[in-house]
């Protein structure tokens, strides 16, 4: 292995990623004839020709098409269970995963499918490959926060296990206020609450988030870089930014990598970390992420471990977790050195 490929690939938690964007076109297409689904593409080679994006809502119209392959509890187990193996291979030890609830509870697919098929997955992946996990419901912004509210309410009345919930979907037009009482009842309820903002929406939009939502983390977030007074704030409290650098350049939200924010992000002392966002969609997974900002920016070994230790400090982890990934971020550090 090379020196950069060593340095790349440190262990990590990755904060932010979609379910329904973890599905690869293969699998799409296999699922889709297995469900009986009839998908608008002729093959395989057909979906592959979609994936040229040229903004947020593009992307998301063909993600909202394929996530209808998954139908049952075993669907949602089987790209949940992918997702860990490959993320795993790709260095993730402790993951936060995103579902959009309305995606499936729209089609008729009960809340319970969707969380159990998902969970149980998510308990073999602590076997299989001591991965910890949170699981995130994310409600789809674009649509009546009235019905983000009864998503929320039916999970809760039935103890359904999730740890957090998020907001995503096209975000301009959709500000952050509109889900105050949505957010309010998940934090009574003892939610984690993040929120998707300042992707394609300015950086008031974040401002909202944390003022009106009151989240613990803000994903994407770049856009505040465009407001001086509000990075100011992000890193004097420490608000942690999820940054998924394949994405923004796929969703053209920067122009070439060579654009992305994250050195400056860093330099800056904000709390980044490196996430994947819809692997399925962008070209890659957490390690395809590192190794892209890596070659592009030549991040040092210290720069990485930065990102790595960023993403730990992050996560939804008690103590004894956080502990636990930041000690193996030394055994990396140390196996590196020798
Ligand atoms: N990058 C993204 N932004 C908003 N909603 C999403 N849903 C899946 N990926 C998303
Ligand atoms: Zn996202």
């Amino acid at each position: 292995m090379t020196d950069r490929l060593r340095v790349a690939r440190p262990p990590v938690a990755e904060l932010h990623v979609h379910l329904e964007g973890t599905l690869e076109p293969a699998f799409i297409i296999e699922t889709a004839g297995e469900n009986g689904i009839d998908l608008p593409w002729r093959s395989l080679e057909h979906l592959e020709a979609q994936y040229d994006f040229t903004d947020l809502q593009s992307f998301l119209d063909l993600l909202y098409v394929n996530l209808e392959v998954l139908r049952d509890a075993d669907d949602f187990a089987a790209v949940t269970h992918r997702y860990l193996a490959r993320a795993s291979a790709a260095g993730v030890r402790h993951a936060e995963i995103f579902f959009d609830i309305q995606a499936h509870t729209r089609r008729g697919i009960p809340a319970e499918t969707v969380i159990g098929g998902i969970r149980s997955a998510l308990d073999r992946g602590l076997t299989d490959h001591g991965m910890t996990t949170k699981l995130i419901m994310s409600f789809w912004r674009d649509l009546p926060p009235g019905d983000a509210m009864d998503a929320l309410a039916h999970v809760l009345d039935a103890g359904l296990p999730i740890d957090g919930i998020g907001l995503d979907s096209a975000e301009v037009g959709y500000p952050p206020s509109l889900f105050v009482e949505v957010y309010r009842m998940a934090r009574d309820a003892g939610l984690h609450v993040v929120a998707h903002a300042g992707e394609e929406g300015p950086a008031e939009y974040v401002r909202e988030a944390l003022d009106l939502l009151h989240v613990e983390r803000v994903d994407h977030g770049i856009r505040s870089l465009e407001d001086p007074d509000l990075v100011e704030r992000l890193v004097r409290d420490r608000v942690p930014l999820t940054v998924c650098p394949l994405s923004n350049v796929r969703l053209r939200t920067v122009d070439t990598m060579a654009d992305h924010p994250l050195p400056r992000m860093l330099e800056l002392g904000l709390l980044v970390s490196v996430n994947s966002d819809d692997p399925a969609y962008f070209g890659g997974y957490l390690d395809a992420n590192f190794d892209a900002v890596v070659t592009q920016f030549g991040l040092d070994a210290g720069a990485v471990e930065q990102l790595a230790r960023n993403s730990v400090d992050s996560a939804f982890l008690d103590p004894v977790g956080r502990a636990r990934l930041h000690g193996e971020i030394d055994a990396w550090k140390r196996d590196r050195s020798e």
